[in-house]
C-alpha cells in the first residue's frame, strides 16, 4: 500500500467524488461508517464519550461518527465544537446532529470539570487539514487533555501532527493517542520514527478512494501489512533436501556474548535454512553443541575461510569488537559480494571504521536500533531529519538500512522506504535483534530477495512474538527463547 502525501490525499477526495462519482458529504459519511465500525468493535457503549470537533471536516467526521453513535446505542455522548460555523459538510453534519446530544462550544470546560476515568475522548479537531503548528486556545487545549485521563482516539491524525510536514511538528503540541484511525492509507507522520508514538495504535480503515488514483499515484513510502504476507512464502516441495534451502553462515557470538550467537543461529535455522554454519570462539563450542546441535561450528581466526559454499552472511550478534574480530570483518565485507545482514557489532566496528563502506552494495543490509543508527550517522541525538539522513545514507553508499523500532521502516538503495507496523511491546527487550538477523540471513539463504527476507523476517517475528505472549499470558514475561519456539505457528498462520 502506498503512503500518499497530504497534497495527494486532498487530490485523491477529489478525484474519488468527480470519478466514482459520489458527493462529498456521502464520502464523509462512507468515512464516519468505517469509524462506527471501529468503536462497535472497540468501545463498550456504556462508556462516557467525548467529540471535539474542529471547523473543517475532520470535524464534520466527528459530527457524523456522534450522530452514528447514538443511532448505535451508545447514550453518553457530548459534543464540544469550536465554532458553529465551518466547512459546508461540518455545518450539515451539524445540521444533521440530533438535538438530544449534548452539544457545547468549548470553552474552559477542559480545565474546569471533572471527566470520568473511563473516559473516551474523540479527536476530530484537525486532521489533513492543519497547515501550522498549534497555537493559543488550540495548543492550550491539547495540552489539557493530554494530561486528562481516559482513552484518547484520533480520527485522521492526532491534531497538531502535520500529515506529512516532520520537520514542522512541535512534538509537545500533539494530542498523544492511543489510537489514531486513519483513512485509506497511513500518512507519514503516523508511522515516521520521529512521531509515530504520538499516534498510537494505528487502525487503517478502508473508505473506498478512488482505486485508479492510488494505483497512479506516485511515492516513495509504502507500508506493508500483515496480508500482504501470504504470497511472499515459498512452499516447501516435497522432492527436496537440505541443499535446496541454502547454507547460511554466521559470523557471530565471543566468550561471554554466546546467547545472542545462538538466539539467531536458532532464528536462522527455524527460518527453514538448509545447513548453517557459526564462525565464534572455540571456547564456546562445547555450549554451542548441547544448545544447538543443527550447528557445523568453525573455529574462529583473523582470516576469514572460504566463503564459495554459502549463500548469506550475518556478521554481528554477540561478536565483540577486538582487533581480531575487525580484521576479519574487514576480510568479509571486501571479499563477500552475496547478501549479507550486518547487526550489533558489526555496526559498530562500521561506525568507528567508516571506509568500510566503500566496499558496501546493494546486498548489505544493516540492521541498526536507534542508539546503532545514531553511531552509525555519527550524531548524538535523532531528530525529525533522521529518514532522510537514513535515505541519504543508503543512496550514498548504495545498501539497504532497517531501522528497528516499534514501526520498523526497510530504506532500499534507491531510497524506496516500507514501513512495517508488525511489532509488539514483547519484543522491547535484549534478544530480539539477534532472532531477527537470524531470521533474515535464514531467508536469504533460502534464495528470498533482500525485500522479501526483511519483510518476511519482520512478520515471523512479530507474529511470533504475538504468540508466545498468547501462550505466556502477558508480554512482560516473553523471552526470546519463548518466540524462537513459535515460529513454526507464525509461519502457519499467514
Ligand atoms: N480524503 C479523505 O481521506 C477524506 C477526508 N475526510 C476528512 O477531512 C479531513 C480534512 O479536512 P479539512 O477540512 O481539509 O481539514 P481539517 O478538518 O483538518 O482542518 C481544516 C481547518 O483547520 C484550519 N487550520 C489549519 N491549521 C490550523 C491551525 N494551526 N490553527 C488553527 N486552525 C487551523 C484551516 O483553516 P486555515 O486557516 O488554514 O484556512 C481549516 O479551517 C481529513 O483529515 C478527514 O478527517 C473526509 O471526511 C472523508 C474523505
Ligand atoms: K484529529
Amino acid at each position: 500500500m502506498k503512503i500518499l502525501s497530504i497534497s495527494q490525499t486532498q487530490a485523491a477526495d477529489r478525484y474519488t467524488i468527480e470519478h466514482e462519482p459520489i458527493a462529498s458529504l456521502d464520502l464523509m459519511e462512507r468515512a464516519a461508517q468505517a469509524l462506527l465500525v471501529w468503536f462497535l468493535q472497540n468501545i463498550d457503549p456504556a462508556r462516557p464519550i467525548v467529540l471535539l470537533c474542529g471547523k473543517g471536516n475532520n470535524g464534520g467526521d466527528g459530527l457524523a461518527l456522534a450522530r452514528l453513535l447514538r443511532a448505535n446505542g451508545y447514550w453518553d455522548l457530548r459534543v464540544f465544537l469550536v465554532d458553529h460555523k465551518g466547512s459546508p459538510d461540518f455545518e450539515a453534519n451539524l445540521d444533521r446532529l440530533g438535538k438530544d446530544i449534548l452539544q457545547e462550544l468549548l470553552q474552559d470546560q477542559l480545565k474546569q470539570e471533572h471527566f470520568p476515568a473511563d473516559i473516551v475522548w474523540v479527536d476530530a479537531l484537525f486532521g489533513s487539514g492543519l497547515s501550522r503548528v498549534l497555537e493559543g486556545r488550540y495548543a492550550e487545549w491539547i495540552y489539557q487533555i493530554n494530561e486528562r485521563s481516559g482513552t484518547k482516539v484520533s480520527i485522521d491524525l492526532p491534531s497538531g501532527l502535520m500529515g506529512d510536514a516532520i520537520a514542522q511538528t512541535d512534538l509537545l503540541r500533539v494530542f498523544k493517542a492511543d489510537y489514531t484511525l486513519t483513512f485509506q492509507y497511513p500518512k507519514l507522520a503516523l508511522v515516521h520514527p520521529y512521531t509515530a508514538a504520538l499516534a498510537g495504535q494505528l487502525e487503517v480503515l478502508d473508505i473506498g478512494l478512488h482505486p485508479d488514483y492510488l494505483q497512479s499515484a506516485e511515492s516513495s513510502y509504502s507500508w506493508m501489512s500483515l496480508a500482504d504476507i501470504q504470497s511472499i512464502i515459498k512452499p516447501r516441495k516435497k522432492h527436496s533436501y537440505k541443499g535446496d534451502y541454502g547454507h547460511a553462515y554466521l559470523l557471530a557470538g565471543s566468550p561471554n556474548t554466546m546467547g545472542a550467537a545462538l538466539i539467531a543461529a536458532e532464528a536462522c535455522a527455524r527460518s527453514g535454512a538448509g545447513l548453517l554454519s557459526l564462525n565464534t570462539a572455540k571456547e564456546t563450542f562445547r555450549a554451542c553443541n548441547s544448545r544447538l546441535p543443527e550447528l557445523m561450528l568453525q573455529e574462529r581466526s583473523s582470516h576469514a575461510p572460504n566463503l564459495e559454499a554459502y549463500k548469506a552472511i550475518l556478521c554481528g550478534p554477540g561478536l565483540g569488537q577486538d582487533e581480531g574480530v575487525n580484521s576479519l570483518l574487514a576480510e568479509l565485507l571486501q571479499n563477500w559480494q552475496g547478501p549479507m545482514v550486518l547487526d550489533a557489532d558489526a555496526l559498530n566496528l562500521i561506525a568507528k571504521n567508516p571506509s568500510y563502506l566503500e566496499w558496501a552494495n546493494e546486498n548489505w543490509i544493516l540492521t541498526p536500533h536507534p542508539g546503532e543508527f545514531k553511531r552509525l550517522l555519527g550524531l548524538n541525538q535523532l531528530g525529525p531529519d533522521q529518514l532522510d539522513l537514513g535515505i541519504e545514507y543508503c543512496r550514498k553508499h548504495q545498501l539497504n538500512l532497517l531501522l528497528k523500532g516499534s514501526i520498523s521502516v526497510f530504506i532500499e538503495s534507491d531510497g524506496h522506504c516500507t514501513f512495517y507496523d508488525f511489532g509488539t511491546s514483547a519484543l522491547a527487550k535484549g534478544g530480539s535483534g539477534d532472532l531477527l538477523a537470524g531470521l533474515i540471513c535464514g531467508l536469504l539463504a533460502q534464495g528470498y530477495t533482500i525485500k522479501d527476507s526483511v519483510s518476511l523476517g519482520l512478520a515471523l517475528q512479530g507474529r511470533a512474538a504475538q504468540l508466545a505472549e498468547r501462550e505466556l499470558g502477558s508480554a512482560h514475561a516473553v523471552l526470546s527463547s519463548d518466540i524462537l519456539k513459535q515460529i513454526g505457528k507464525a509461519y502457519a498462520s499467514f
